[in-house]
């Protein structure tokens, strides 16, 4: 819907009314046609101020309406009505301008945005390019460089930036309709050649072609096989090439080729997959809505190794008071040196000051005595994390929740330690824990609704996705990781090379290969976790037990490496070399496929060739079996909470949706026969026996992914 006004006599308002952004949603669209038509009939009105109400002027096309038989006028011609109008027509950004809704101020004759409002053509994240008019005008503004760089990488801008650009005409600290109509009346009655956009030359750079080039190579290194980031490129150099018309022409068929793709509809469904996570419910009927979290004023982190650092950084960057706690002297030396560069740096980046008087440091674990929740950090090992939670138990004032970091070990286990183990819930962050987005809330038998909720609240104040997930090992990321993996050692043992995996898989849209992200995360911490639930043979064992555990199949591979001290980057050997201990550039190891021939033939395996399609579907089929095993036991709530958890924290490429998605848009049914044949060829390895309620799901005329839930049977949980 779209209001309309008259104010100071002259000028005519009209404010978008669409909560809670102002999508241009068709009865917007069509409020905004007839809105203008009346402003521009009225002959007591001179100009015109197009803004939105409660503070945002838009966010852009309504993103709900993709997908569905989208009536109501088209944005593209209701722009060019805008542009084309006899009478100045001035657009008032509060808020936010984004997609859609900066198209809109970019078909207006003026635009005049408030300081704090953020500007941006988003539509790349979406999987699509602005495609109303936004490839066209934008670089006729404020040239084509600035514009590639905006519309490939979707960066929202602040309006000082906007200004500085030139994609606003002024900026405000008032009130911005107050200054919009002021503005209006004085450029009433002036001509308005100039400012209709689309009759504006593109500015050339001398080095055109070396420009699109540049850019080209940029978005495809960074796309990783993204069709969006290309297609604006396109469309970019159709505006510096072509006429407006024709630039517009091929804006509409890139535009076209984009709003139909799968990867679209994976991205759009991620957009919305991100924020209903924030919607987390439990077995045990604990929901979002209902669960109140408590203020939280002070917070201690105990352990101050890498993971305790970021926390502690993530923490007093979002304005909390943190008690960081490190009992050996010299690692609390080194962490108050290393917790400040990281304070220091990023208020550089930021541009405000350091929030270094946030921390106070101490060896003793007493000083958490008045701190309203703590985050244990320590290293992975089960009794020491027990001692410390019988510790914070005693020693903590009533009421304070005790957090662990712990990225998969059992959290009842942990709760059982304390006197009050409702307040007792994971918070699994992931490194380095200052920078990635993704926190995993894990609640268990007995965590409160209030714990929950108050840790997912932490998370969003300090900048994270949380997504609630229930107890079990690995909790879901770690637990899908498994088979994965698991998957990848058996493809070496039958003949494929680390090279292949990780290629097939970045091919795929991996940010990096299994192989190469094991080399950074460190070979040992599995190795640690491995030898810790007894799946790792004390001495090399020879003959059939060699690569059997508990009945099923398994590789050792991992375990012989780490034997070997090649724990990946950090030895500077690993699945690769690298040219030090700490390098970065992974190199084929020719030790490594040695190695692998003796191990094949020490255990009497012929490699065979492996193609590329079974390398993706071993590794992503076992990967997505086991999320549906997630889901069956009730640990995730739906299919968005492991798709948010695998592209967050695991690489997965945002242009797939998430390996839930993705086993949709496959098709269910293709999922289930591919893993009923690798599970016959594969006997010995329950991780590709098709869970049931994939099955179930198949047997339900495989539902689209939003009624999914609908099939999974919830079990019962004491919360
Ligand atoms: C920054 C935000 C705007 C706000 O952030 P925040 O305050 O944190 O709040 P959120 O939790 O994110 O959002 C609050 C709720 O609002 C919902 N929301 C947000 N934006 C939209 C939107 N644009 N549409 C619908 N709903 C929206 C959000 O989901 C929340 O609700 P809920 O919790 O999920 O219930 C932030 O939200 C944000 O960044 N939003 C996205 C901004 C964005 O990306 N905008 C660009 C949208 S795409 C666009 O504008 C495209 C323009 C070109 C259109 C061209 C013509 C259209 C179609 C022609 C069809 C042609 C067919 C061709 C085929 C053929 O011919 O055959």
């Amino acid at each position: 819907m779209a209001l309309y006004t008259r104010v100071s006599g002259s000028v005519g308002v009209i404010t978008l009314q669409n909560p809670p952004v102002n999508a241009l949603s068709a009865a917007v669209r069509q409020g905004i046609v007839d809105m203008m038509d009346r402003a521009l009939s009225e002959p007591e009105v001179k100009s015109v101020v197009i803004c939105g109400q409660n503070g945002k002027f838009c966010g852009g096309a309504d993103i709900k309406e993709f997908g569905t038989n989208m009536s109501g006028p088209a944005l593209i011609p209701l722009i060019d009505r805008i542009e084309s109008a006899a009478k100045p027509v001035v657009a008032a950004i509060e808020g936010i301008a984004l997609g859609g809704g900066l198209e809109l101020a970019l078909g207006c004759h003026y635009r005049i945005a408030h300081s704090k409002a953020k500007l941006g053509l988003p539509e790349v994240s979406l999987g699509l390019l602005p495609g109303a008019g936004g490839t066209q005008r934008l670089p006729r503004l404020i040239s084509i460089p600035a514009a590639l760089e905006l519309i490939t990488t979707g960066r929202h801008v602040t309006a000082a930036e906007a200004l500085q650009l030139g994609i606003v005409d002024k900026v405000t600290d008032r009130n911005t309709l107050d200054e919009a109509v002021k503005f209006a009346l004085s450029v009433a009655g002036k001509s308005l050649d100039l400012h209709r956009i689309s009759t504006n030359p593109c500015p050339h750079p001398p080095d055109v072609d070396a420009v699109f080039e540049t850019a080209m190579q940029r978005v495809r290194q960074r796309a990783r096989g993204a069709l969006a980031p290309v297609a604006c490129v396109q469309a970019v150099r159709a505006a510096a090439t072509l006429p407006y018309a024709h630039g517009m022409e091929r804006e509409r068929e890139l535009f076209k080729g984009l709003f139909t793709s799968g990867q679209a509809r994976a991205l759009q469904y991620y957009f919305f997959a991100q924020r209903a996570v924030g919607r987390w419910s439990t077995p045990g009927g604990a929901r979002w809505d209902t669960s109140k979290p408590r203020p939280v004023r002070r917070a201690a982190v105990i352990g101050l190794g890498t993971m305790g650092r970021g926390i502690t950084v993530a923490l007093a960057q979002a304005g909390l008071s943190v008690v960081a706690v490190e009992t050996n002297e010299k690692q609390l030396t080194e962490a108050k040196q290393g917790v400040s560069d990281m304070l220091e740096r990023g208020a550089r980046r930021r541009g405000v000051p350091p929030a270094l008087d946030k921390v106070i440091y101490s060896h003793k674990i007493q000083a958490v005595a008045d701190v309203d929740l703590v985050i244990e950090a320590v290293f992975e090992d089960m009794e020491l994390k027990k001692a410390i939670f019988q510790q914070l138990s005693a020693l903590c004032k009533p009421g304070t929740f005790l957090c662990t970091n712990t990225s998969g070990l059992d959290i009842d286990e942990l709760a059982a330690q304390t006197q009050n183990p409702e307040l007792v819930v994971g918070m699994h962050f992931f490194a380095p824990a200052h920078v990635m987005k993704l926190l995993e809330v894990v609640y268990g038998q007995k965590s409160s609704p209030q714990a929950v909720a108050t840790a997912m609240q932490i998370g969003s104040k300090i900048g994270k996705v949380s997504v609630a997930v229930g107890n079990c090992r690995g909790f879901v990321g770690n637990r899908i990781l498994k088979p994965y993996l698991e998957q990848a050692f058996f493809l070496l043992e039958e003949g494929a090379t680390p090279e292949l995996v990780d290629k097939v898989l970045e091919e795929f849209g991996f940010a990096m290969g299994v192989f190469r992200m094991s080399d950074l995360s460190g070979l040992d911490v599995g190795w640690r976790v491995r030898k810790a639930i007894g799946l790792v043979a004390p001495e090399a064992l020879t003959g059939p037990y060699a690569r059997v555990r508990e009945g099923h199949r398994y590789s050792p591979l991992g375990d012989l490496l780490c034997e070997q001290v090649r724990f990946g980057q950090k030895t500077g050997r690993g699945w690769y070399q690298y040219d030090k201990p700490g390098g970065r550039v992974a190199k084929p190891d020719p030790w490594l496929h040695r190695f692998l021939e003796e191990y094949r033939a020490q255990h009497g395996l012929v490699a065979r060739r492996i193609d590329h399609q079974e390398v993706l579907d071993r590794c992503l089929y076992a990967l997505i079996n086991e999320g549906f095993r997630i889901l069956e036991d009730g640990i995730a709530a739906g299919p968005e909470d492991i798709d948010v958890i695998y592209v967050l924290g695991y690489g997965w490429p945002q242009h797939r949706g998430g390996p839930m998605f993705y086993a949709g848009m496959v098709g269910l049914n293709k999922v289930l026969e591919r893993l009923e044949h690798y599970h016959q060829v594969h006997p010995d390895v329950p991780n590709l026996q098709p869970c049931s309620l994939l099955r179930k799901l198949v047997a339900s005329g495989s539902p689209p992914i939003n009624k999914w839930r609908e099939v999974i049977k919830k079990p019962h949980s004491q919360l």
